[in-house]
């Protein structure tokens, strides 16, 4: 048993090994580490918070009250009831697993060692399988508590708040102060979030919602198909995947922004915007180099990749500032005036559409990236899925569900944000373990999506297993909150009904239309650059089917 209590540690001299929670962060002290604790003395009260393994029952107190000098029953009684107050138990949680670093760095050596920040997810999972579902680690300029079982993220969601605290890349927060910019949504917070967001909700979320989107991805998808073509029957692989899946992507936003009116402004705005493919993956490439480095530090140094960041995120930023101003005057009925209509002015709506187009752009672009990689080297469910298309028409049920099936598969296996992040409003117990106010909180979607507890022989790409059988059960998915690409709660993704229509019916024109087969399937790896990419460009080898 162990015990959370609040102390005045003014006299206290520590006989068990103790964990000492000073402003947030938690610090282990062994026996008579008085001298430590005394040379907190300089800290207010309030921001001390001792979590004891020992002093767990009253008739402990009194057993330890000699340790304790100068305290009376009473203060411990006092002492008691704070640490309840706070924490609304008084079990005494374990200490939480975490691997052996050193000191300032933690665990940074080790992380490299693994190949760097770009395989952080098959390291987290290696530590996952060493130290348990949750566990904390420090590397280098994050300190993070990892937690891999879907109960706990569950568990997270619910309490996450009402106006949930997501963690960003530093570098991000540091550009927007430099540059003194207001951001959209990923960036608000508290009152201003869910102002903005209630209104995304209705226009994005809600059931019928999708109506205005369906055109413009069918359009999209069908001149995807007909460039691909061009290479299919040269007998080519498709050149510049990567950045044709950018554009892709980057248009049906653009699309769905400006209504109707789109065919008429398209060529002028897509010659406009024909850099940002670049500069958006750039963003991401450069500012996933920055994250194990304290970005302050790399900004005074001037590192290369800190300048490449600022300069891409400058690029992109002004092209979509000016061409969002733009698009507000073709008085469209797309989305752009359905925001207008809800009564936002020009400047918010200016930064939320920004922030929209940046994060629809480099999410659906991969995942339809490595929706293609998993069909093209999966031969036999290729022909399986087509098969079933072949006799289904239009958005038939049929051809929705075997569509979202491949859909949630790919993401499964390939989460295009691996890791989702919540910083808590209260302390609380995920786990069975104590986790502080505001603590960076990771849940790995990698190493929950390829876990056989979670789903039926994981590691295999199966999008059957996400139909029901005859009881109503999925037929390969143990625990469906174990693969969340868009996370789930009130900040999940906005986008994800826009996200889904788009990848699915592109998966459809493209199986209509070839026979796809990835010819360097053996090499291609996932690596994160902040989101996961493939390790090398996916070639793909595309045979018209008529
Ligand atoms: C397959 C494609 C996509 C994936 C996997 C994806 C995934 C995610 C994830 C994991 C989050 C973080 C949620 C959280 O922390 O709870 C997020 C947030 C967000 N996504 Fe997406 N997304 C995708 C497409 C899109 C699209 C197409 C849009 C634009 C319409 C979009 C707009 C946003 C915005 C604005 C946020 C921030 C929401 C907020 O903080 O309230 N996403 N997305």
């Amino acid at each position: 048993m162990q015990k959370i209590c609040v102390f005045h540690y003014h006299s206290l001299i520590v006989q068990e090994k103790m964990l000492l929670k000073v402003n947030g962060t938690i610090r282990n002290y062994g026996i008579n580490s008085s001298a430590k604790i005394l040379n907190l003395r300089s800290k207010k009260i309030s921001d001390v918070k001792l979590i004891s393994k020992y002093c767990a029952t009253k008739r402990n107190y009194r057993s330890c009250s000699g340790n304790v000098y100068g305290w009376s029953r009473k203060m411990w009684n006092e002492r008691e009831e704070i640490g309840r107050k706070s924490f609304g138990t008084s079990t005494i949680l374990p200490e939480m697993p975490e691997p052996r670093g050193l000191p300032l760095v933690g665990t940074t050596f080790s992380l490299i060692r693994a190949g760097g920040a770009t395989k952080l997810h098959e390291y987290v999972d290696q530590r996952h399988k060493e130290l348990g579902p949750v566990y904390r680690e420090r590397m280098m300029a994050v300190e993070a508590i990892f937690v891999s079982s879907p109960t706990e993220f569950r568990r997270i969601f619910r309490l996450e708040g009402s106006k949930p605290k997501n963690f960003l890349p530093h570098a991000w927060i540091l550009y927007n102060e430099m540059r003194k910019c207001e951001r959209g949504l990923l960036f608000m917070e508290g009152d201003e979030w869910l102002s903005f967001r209630r209104i995304m909700n209705k226009l994005l979320l809600k059931s019928d919602s999708d109506d205005f989107m369906i055109t413009p991805c069918k359009q999209a998808a069908e001149t995807l198909v007909e460039d691909f073509r061009t290479y299919a029957v040269k007998g080519l692989p498709v050149s510049e995947l990567e950045r044709k899946l950018y554009q892709w992507s980057i248009e049906v936003m653009l699309a769905i922004l400006v209504g109707s009116t789109w065919p008429r402004h398209k060529s002028e705005i897509l010659l406009r915007t024909e850099k940002l493919a670049i500069n958006l993956h750039n963003i991401f490439k450069y500012s996933a180099q920055l994250s194990l480095l304290p970005a302050k530090l790399a900004m005074n140094l001037k590192l290369p990749s800190w300048t490449k960041f600022v300069a891409s995120a400058d690029f992109a930023l002004n092209i979509l500032r000016v061409t969002v101003k733009e698009m507000i005057k073709f008085k469209g009925n797309g989305l752009i005036e359905m925001l207008m209509n809800e009564g936002i002015l020009e400047d918010d709506l200016v930064r939320i559409v920004v922030d929209l187009i940046l994060a629809a752009g480099d999410t659906t672009a991969h995942s339809m990236q490595w929706a293609l990689f998993l069909l093209g080297s999966n031969r036999s469910v290729q022909e399986e899925l087509f098969e079933k298309l072949k006799g289904a028409k239009g958005e038939s049920a049929v051809e929705k569900g075997v569509l979202k099936g491949a859909m949630k598969e790919s993401l499964r296996l390939y989460p295009t944000a691996p890791f989702l992040t919540r910083c808590l409003p209260e302390d609380s117990i995920v786990g069975g373990y104590h986790v502080g106010k505001g603590r960076l909180i990771l849940m790995s979607l990698y190493t929950s999506g390829r876990d056989g507890r979670n789903f039926t022989n994981a590691e295999t790409f199966s999008p059957e297993r996400w139909s029901r059988n005859e009881k109503g059960d999925y037929k390969g998915v143990l625990n469906p909150h174990a693969s969340l690409p868009f996370a789930m709660g009130a900040r999940a993704c906005v986008g994800q009904k826009l996200a889904e229509a788009q990848l699915t019916l592109t998966m459809a024109e493209m199986m209509k239309a070839f026979r796809i087969e990835c010819i360097n399937r053996d090499r291609v790896k996932m690596i994160l650059n902040l989101v996961s990419v493939p390790s090398e460009p996916i070639q793909l080898l595309l045979t018209p089917r008529c």
